[in-house]
């Protein structure tokens, strides 16, 4: 797998479609990896440059020594898309994907021409919550959490499903100081001031059914920006590229065709 190296750092990616084509760059949620943009890739239009990459902790990248800071998610994004020269992209984020989204497009609007904000908000959870997730994650281990993170994940019949069993094997295989680290980016993240002085074009979708980010909060960030659209995926959990792709692949082809992007 192609990966950058930022010091002791090795970020994992994928560079997929048109070499020349536009570029859009994907993160993915905590506790999970690129692989959530398996079912998406395939149904957006392939004369993009569709590039997806692994968080510090997740999937195949490296696992520097937690906490993280959202900061220093924001620079990986960064690192990643001046190593691959990158400007100008549609940026789309799930979950703490999106978070480094907003960050992302407040620093560098040079990188960032649009949004996808997929189930995040400016805000998630509280620093109790967070800690709470990062105490027992470090005495019981990722498998003590796997049923209420599929639970805020999948709607019923999807997790109790072959994919749903899939993403829940996925998520013990991971690296539960990853998941520290990036949890504890959660927590010491509020981008509701620096958020709401965006105006680039965004599109913030959520699903029905998330039990994470809910559609009224995803709404609430969506407000923030000015301009931006706001849509719900009916039947879809926390990761509705997975659950629901072509329902998300029309909406971000018709976002993307709407900024003159494709
Ligand atoms: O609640 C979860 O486990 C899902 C989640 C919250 C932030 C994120 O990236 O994933």
């Amino acid at each position: 797998m192609p990966h950058i190296e930022i010091g002791d750092l090795r970020l994992n990616y994928l560079d997929e479609g048109r070499a020349t084509g536009a570029p859009v760059v994907f993160a993915h949620a905590l506790g999970s990896d690129l692989r959530i943009w398996d079912n998406l890739i395939p149904l957006l239009p392939q004369d993009l440059r569709l590039v997806r990459y692994d968080l510090r902790g997740h999937g195949r990248s490296t696992t520097p020594e937690p906490p993280y800071a959202m900061g220093a998610l924001i620079r990986d994004a960064e690192r990643l898309m001046e190593a691959l020269s990158i400007r100008e992209a549609v940026f789309v984020g799930c979950s703490i994907g999106g978070m480094i989204a907003q960050g992302l497009a407040v620093k560098r609007l040079d990188l960032v021409r649009g949004l996808v904000l997929c189930d995040t908000a400016a805000k998630i959870g509280t620093p109790e919550i967070w800690q709470d997730r990062i105490d027992q994650v470090r005495s019981y281990g990722l498998e003590s959490l796997a049923d209420p993170t599929m639970k805020r994940w999948f709607a019923p019949a999807f997790r109790q499903g072959p994919e749903g069993q899939l993403w829940r094997e996925r998520f013990i295989e991971g690296d539960p100081d990853g998941y520290a680290g990036g949890a504890a980016a959660i927590a010491g993240t509020d981008f509701y001031t620096t958020t709401a002085r965006l105006t680039l074009p965004t599109l913030a979708l959520v699903g029905s059914e998330d039990g994470s980010t809910p559609p009224d909060l995803v709404r609430e960030t969506a407000e923030l920006i000015r301009g931006s659209r706001f849509e719900i995926v009916r039947g879809a959990g926390h990761v509705p590229s997975v659950d629901k792709p072509a329902e998300v692949a029309a909406l971000v082809t018709e976002f993307l065709r709407s900024i003159g992007h494709v």
